[in-house]
């Protein structure tokens, strides 16, 4: 997998944020936080249009950001070159089958960002001989802080890889993908990550109020204690064993802890827990074929 990158192979030379109009067919939770952060980063609301069947949603959208708002797909579709599909895959195959005249009169960019869903399906469910760019981002988009896997089928040519890396660049980092195959590993370690960081602050807010903290004061604790560690994680170039041993004092608190997560199989857990929604991505791309 190459390193997470700011200069897609054969970037051509362009202005970031001006040149196609983007159309988000969904405007829900993941839509929303791509729009905000392309919207912060100067891309103006006018060249972006969003197709969204709940109306307070549309709403939301327009009165927050500026987008033109519609809801059926085909109506924010037109007009747009690129076309960012953001709905559940469970519905994807019958968006697309609606979204196929409109795609092979207008040959847009795709970008999917719903797990599992393959780029192969996504071609074949909007006829055929499309460039298909298959996107994998998480919620801490929505504060920028995002990181977003890619990979590309074969019919995108590098001017399209690198409006789909810009596109997702507004919310954070991009690592793109060789082999297709592995893009459910991205879902389940990245894609569904915050999840498990959520669980265990939840898991370590509960255990310390247990042991006798207030309940905000467990809060405060955790939080901060994961945006440190997190932080640290980031900017020292040490890897997380290295940083974990230094907090680690031989025959201290942390090895008392750490000695029980490993008893009781924390990395097996972890391990068996990345291979079921890897798994389940599959399953995904199955289902709703
Ligand atoms: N929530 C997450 O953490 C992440 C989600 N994803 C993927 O993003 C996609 C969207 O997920 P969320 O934003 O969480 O779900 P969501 O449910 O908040 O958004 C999906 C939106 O699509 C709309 N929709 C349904 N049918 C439609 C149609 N025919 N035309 C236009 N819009 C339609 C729904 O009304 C809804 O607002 C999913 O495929 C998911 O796999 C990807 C990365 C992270
Ligand atoms: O749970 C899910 O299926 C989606 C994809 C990654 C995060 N949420």
């Amino acid at each position: 997998m190459p390193a997470a990158s700011n200069s897609p192979t054969g970037a051509r030379s362009r202005v970031p944020g001006l040149d196609n109009a983007i159309a988000f067919i969904g405007g829900g939770n993941m839509a929303r936080s791509l729009i905000g952060g392309l919207v912060s980063r100067g891309r103006p609301a006018t060249a972006i249009r969003v197709a969204e069947p709940v109306a307070a949603l549309r709403d939301a959208l327009q009165q927050d950001f500026g987008v033109h708002c519609a809801e059926h797909a085909s109506a924010a579709a037109e007009g747009a070159d690129v076309w960012v599909l953001a709905v559940k895959p469970q519905v994807m195959r019958e968006v697309c089958t609606a979204l196929l005249p409109l795609a092979q009169a207008r040959r847009p960019l795709v970008v999917s960002i719903a797990a599992g869903i393959t780029t192969a399906q996504l071609e074949r469910w909007l006829g055929g001989d499309l460039p298909v760019v298959r996107a994998m981002p998480n919620t801490p988009a929505l504060l920028g802080a995002g990181i977003t896997g890619l990979f590309a089928n074969a019919r995108t040519d590098a001017a399209q890889r690198a409006d789909a890396d810009e596109l997702l660049q507004a919310v954070g980092p991009t690592v793109w993908i060789d082999d297709e195959a592995t893009m459910d590993a991205v879902t389940a370690v990245s894609g569904s990550g915050p999840a498990y960081v959520f669980l265990l602050a939840e898991a370590m807010q509960a255990a310390g109020v247990a042991q006798g903290l207030s309940p905000d004061a467990a809060r405060a604790l955790v939080q901060q204690t994961l945006l440190g560690a997190s932080t640290m994680l980031v900017e020292q170039s040490e890897p997380a064993d290295v940083l974990r041993a230094r907090v680690t004092s031989p025959g201290g608190t942390t090895q008392a802890a750490i000695e029980t997560f490993e008893a009781g199989g924390f990395r097996e857990l972890v391990d068996r827990a990345i291979a079921a929604a890897t798994e389940r991505g599959r399953q995904l791309s199955a289902a709703n074929d």
